[in-house]
């Protein structure tokens, strides 16, 4: 691991109208660590990681992507940055199997690797009997392992994810953690709001807010 932060956050606050939406927070995380951000319920996690996309303007403090504030207008800024945070938008009239493999030829090119690529990670989050079925054909779970699929299949040095564990059964977020933390290993940094212990157990560090 580098020594160098690939997300930084220093005193990053939000207050609105008199209310702290994040109060000072202030962590890093390097290349290819699996940060979680932990924190009950209105703590600002969610506030947090829509600053590091740009979508949420801090009131004081800073947050940065490699040393930058995000704009994710900038296409260096979206092929750095994958993330789940609001709803990945689907297509009603595409299968599962066919609109990942659109999301990695988007990245990656229209090859046989691509393909290859989208059906190991269909697989690696327990999809694979279920590539040809339309979005409308899946249980909440299914929709939300097919979300992270659609983020994790492209390329990104940076992924922050907002409750990854949503709508999953153990199993399934064992399966999650063991990916997530098996692409930390491969150099990326990881910011994942939740509140699954079995996340925080994979990981490599903990920022709690509130
Ligand atoms: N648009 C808004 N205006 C005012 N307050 C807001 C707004 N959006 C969120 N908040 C408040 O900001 C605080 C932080 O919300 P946030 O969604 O970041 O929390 P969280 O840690 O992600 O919570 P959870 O674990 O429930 O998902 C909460 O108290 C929430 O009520």
């Amino acid at each position: 691991m580098s020594d160098v932060p690939a997300i930084e956050a220093r005193d990053a606050t939000v207050i609105l109208d008199g209310t702290t939406l994040l109060a000072p927070t202030t962590f890093a995380v390097l290349p290819g660590e699996f940060r979680c951000l932990t924190g009950g319920n209105g703590s600002g996690k969610t506030t947090l990681l829509r600053a590091f996309l740009g979508s949420r303007r801090l009131t004081g403090g800073a947050v940065r992507v490699r040393g930058e504030a995000v704009d994710l207008a900038r296409p260096r800024h979206r092929r750095l940055i994958a993330s789940l945070v609001e709803p990945v938008p689907v297509a009603r009239d595409m299968t599962l199997r066919e609109q990942v493999t659109l999301v990695a030829a988007s990245w990656h090119g229209n090859t046989t690797a691509t393909a290859e690529r989208a059906a190991e990670v269909i697989g690696r989050l327990g999809l694979t009997a279920l590539g040809e079925r339309f979005p409308a054909q899946l249980s909440s779970g299914q929709l939300q392992l097919f979300s992270l699929a659609l983020t994790l299949v492209r390329p990104a040095e940076v992924v922050l994810l907002d409750e990854p564990e949503r709508h999953l059964d153990a199993d399934r977020v064992g399966l999650v953690a063991t990916l997530l933390a098996e692409r930390a290993r491969q150099g990326t940094s990881l910011l994942v709001a939740t509140h699954e212990t079995a996340l925080v157990d994979a990981c490599d560090g903990v920022t709690e807010l509130g």
